[in-house]
């Protein structure tokens, strides 16, 4: 037997410089912003329990930053959730600012901007969380492979954002050429050879007859994602940095802000590699797949897979993509939720007008960002940070979620419901016709400081009685931080609320949260710790202080 070492938790150091710099993701040069020279961001690699210190300097020449770390609570420390406007003021250029937080879970997450459409410009890495020393897995594999999902516009996100603001809407369209890095061997993009190491075709080097561990994670703008590896069937055992039961997969989804885990066995024929194709899901695929390539070694990984390309599912093919989803629950010991809810919120989302503009709402009302952080007005209990009325808890039984709206016109908010601490929340996403007929989109939802367990879909609106309580799954409901809603769908989430902090909940769809769709958790405020000065000294925050308030 192994003597047991005493949690040796350890801190690691890591200094960044962040910076617009030229770069070709598809091989066509652009601005992304990168960190320390670097597309995509570097990995961060640590084990749970360890606290993670970024000492991050903004050399961007004109824009505040800040990073999220996706799918980490922040337990305890709700001013390191990095979202601008929520948990603190964005750094400014030349600031440096540490975040220093602890990833308390072993999982498979990323960190990105989370200021204006930064995460869009390529401001991302992976966040990968080992088990503590001296603990196990709760399966087995020889290896390690990492893929992080991402579009690419070839439009600044400045242009975006100015195009979606416009009145009336300028769409930014579907991405422009690649759904990963791997982008680089789609058929007919022969400009993509690998001369140019950054569009290189992403190889995932394999030895035979071995079990990998394939994280995958998603940080795209817009598009939902399908990855098929040609003739080899996944294992999905994590979403999301939680264990699932285990079941096998000819193909995964992977929404914006979802991540995996898939055990791969490479047990097929050695002498040829494998072509990994990754095709879009729930939006006219007007962007060719991306293909990488599993290279069984000894091969060269130039030499083309003998087999074509695998064939993600048809866009539309939802009830290929429910069946998925449906299928994900939770691992044995993870723990249940809670039997009951204290309260229940239920979100009507739709596609609305506002003053010439086109926005998307939440019970009707599309949510706006303050210019002072409400982790520090809030915690200051500064008058005027909210408005006299909290949003809506529902919407009326009466709205016709099968047409476009009656009404279009919609008001903007703030969006902010106040929970109070330790209860039981229920969340009802309820998916609606957008302004066209017969459109429903699929929008991924994301919760900061949470994980969630996903008690189940519907189709058609949600009324909350019998039939609807009957598809709840009290029993082993997986814990995620991102869930779907299906077109003209609703699905029900339950979290307790014991994270003091301020916590957005969005759609994590870049252009439609920047479009106003989301919400936000103000949860316990009057609990949150001391808040560092320097995450919220900006707007109405820094002048109280200066006045004399206390964090
Ligand atoms: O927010 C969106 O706007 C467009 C379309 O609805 C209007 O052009 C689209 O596809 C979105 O997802």
């Amino acid at each position: 037997a192994r003597p047991h070492c005493a949690a040796a938790a350890k801190a690691r150091h890591f200094k960044w410089e962040i910076s617009n710099m030229f770069w070709s993701p598809d091989c066509e040069e652009k601005v992304v912003i990168g960190i320390n020279g670097q597309f995509p961001g570097p990995t961060i690699r640590a084990r749970a329990g360890d606290t993670i210190h970024v000492e991050l300097k903004n050399a961007l020449h004109t824009e505040g930053v800040v990073i999220h770390w996706h799918g980490i609570r922040q337990i305890g420390t709700p001013w390191m959730d990095g979202t601008a406007a929520i948990s603190q003021c964005a750094i400014n250029p030349e600031e440096t600012f540490t975040y220093r937080f602890v990833v308390d879970k072993p999982g498979t997450y990323f960190y990105h901007g989370h200021y204006g459409m930064q995460r869009a410009a390529g401001l991302y890495g992976s966040l990968i969380v080992d088990v503590a020393e001296g603990e196990e897995e709760p399966f087995k594999y020889d290896g390690e492979l990492n893929l992080l999902l991402s579009d690419w516009y070839h439009e600044s996100i400045h242009t975006q954002m100015v195009a979606l603001s416009s009145k009336p809407l300028r769409w930014i369209g579907e991405p422009q050429f690649n759904c990963s890095m791997a982008a680089a061997h789609t058929p007919g993009a022969t400009q993509c050879a690998a001369v140019n190491r950054q569009c290189a075709p992403v190889v995932l080097p394999v030895q035979p007859n071995k079990t990998y561990r394939l994280r995958v994670a998603s940080t795209t703008s817009l598009a939902s994602l399908n990855l098929a590896i040609g003739n080899h069937k996944m294992t999905v055992v994590e979403a999301d940095g939680n264990y699932v039961d285990p079941f096998a997969a000819d193909d995964i989804d992977i929404y914006s802000g979802d991540s995996y885990s898939v055990l791969l066995t490479t047990d097929q024929d050695p002498s040829s590699n494998y072509w990994v194709s990754v095709g879009v899901r729930g939006r006219l695929p007007k962007t060719a797949p991306a293909l990488a390539v599993l290279n069984y070694r000894p091969n060269r990984a130039s030499k083309l897979p003998a087999l074509a390309p695998p064939v993600t599912p048809a866009w539309d093919d939802y009830e290929h993509s429910k069946a998925f989803t449906f299928r994900i629950r939770a691992r044995a010991g993870t723990p249940p939720p809670p039997a009951t809810a204290d309260r229940r919120i239920e979100l009507l989302n739709t596609q609305n007008r506002m003053d010439g503009r086109t926005k998307w709402s939440i019970n009707n009302v599309s949510m706006v960002l303050p210019a002072t952080p409400y982790l520090g007005s809030l915690k200051l209990g500064l008058k005027s940070t909210l408005a006299a009325a909290r949003p809506a808890e529902t919407f009326s039984r009466g709205y016709d979620v099968r047409q476009p709206p009656a009404n279009p016109n919609t008001t903007a908010g703030d969006n902010v419901y106040v929970l109070a601490y330790n209860t039981t929340v229920d969340v009802v996403l309820q998916n609606a016709n957008a302004l066209a007929h017969n459109v429903s989109e699929v929008h991924p939802w994301h919760l900061h400081g949470h994980d969630f367990w996903v008690l189940g879909y519907g189709e058609g609106p949600y009324r909350g009685d019998a039939a609807d309580e009957a598809r709840l799954n009290l029993r082993d409901p997986p814990l995620r931080n991102t869930a779907v809603i299906f077109p003209y769908g609703w699905t029900a989430l339950r979290f307790v609320a014991d994270n003091p902090g301020v916590w957005a909940f969005h759609c994590h769809i870049e252009p439609h949260l920047h479009m106003g769709m989301g919400v936000v958790f103000a949860e316990a405020v009057d609990r949150v710790g001391k808040v560092p000065k320097e995450a919220v000294s900006c707007g109405a925050t820094a002048s109280a202080l200066m006045n004399g308030d206390h964090l």
